[in-house]
């Protein structure tokens, strides 16, 4: 067995999808939560200033999408031919398209211009990105992509909470049941079901 640390806050966001792919494949890793007390030190020894960083034998694998993707193709969950391996790659993009104009709103200092923006975005953005993504979920059977679990579904689980605080939407999978399932077919996996029942602590809330 390769020597196996994965490193990332201790929140769920763009990281808690790679540590429920190592639980998936059962594979033993060192859980390393980087507390935000010690983030200065650990920061600059990272590839690009950022976690999450998965080290495998001592070399390092940095960017959370690369590296589910990367997990998925390793535990059977990356699609069983190229075109379905496009279409987690797309859907996946189209996830952080809305984190990318969630977090445009919700990152924005001036309190004046936040509370226009986040109008503005829940009328006119919002609704029709998040339609979407329901309406794929709904074709794809309860899943992100190709009909199945994929890594896809791990990166969604992860980001949920962050989504719906960024879109200050708190009851966003009662608006759009189809989200429930995505989260259910991750959380109810047995393997990542034993890894979160540890109940490793958080610092933040998403
Ligand atoms: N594109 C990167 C973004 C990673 C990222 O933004 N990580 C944040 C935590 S969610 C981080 O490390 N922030 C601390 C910093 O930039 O100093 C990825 O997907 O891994």
């Amino acid at each position: 067995m390769p020597k196996v640390v994965y490193h990332y806050f201790a929140c769920k966001a763009l990281g808690e999808s790679g540590r429920m792919l190592l639980a998936y494949g059962g594979q033993d890793f060192e859980d390393h939560r980087v507390l935000s007390a010690d983030w200065p030190d650990f920061k600059p020894k990272t590839p690009f200033g950022q976690t999450p960083v998965l080290v495998i034998d001592g070399k390092q694998y940095a960017q959370s999408t690369a590296i589910c993707r990367y997990l998925g193709r390793k535990y059977g969950l990356a699609g069983a031919n190229d075109e379905e391996a496009f279409e987690i790659d797309q859907n996946v993009e189209f996830l952080h398209d809305i984190r990318a104009k969630a977090a445009a709103v919700y990152y924005e200092a001036d309190e004046e211009l936040k509370a226009k923006k986040h109008e503005d975005f829940s009328k006119n953005v919002y609704p029709d990105m998040l339609k979407k993504l329901n309406s794929i979920v709904e074709a794809n059977k309860g899943h992100i992509a190709a009909g199945k679990l994929t890594w896809g579904d791990f990166v969604f689980t992860s980001m949920f909470d962050y989504l719906k605080t960024m879109l200050q939407i708190p009851d966003l999978e009662v608006q759009y049941p189809a989200f429930k399932k995505v989260l259910q077919s991750v959380l109810t996996q047995p393997k990542v079901k034993a890894f979160l029942d540890l109940g490793r602590p958080y610092e933040f809330e998403f």
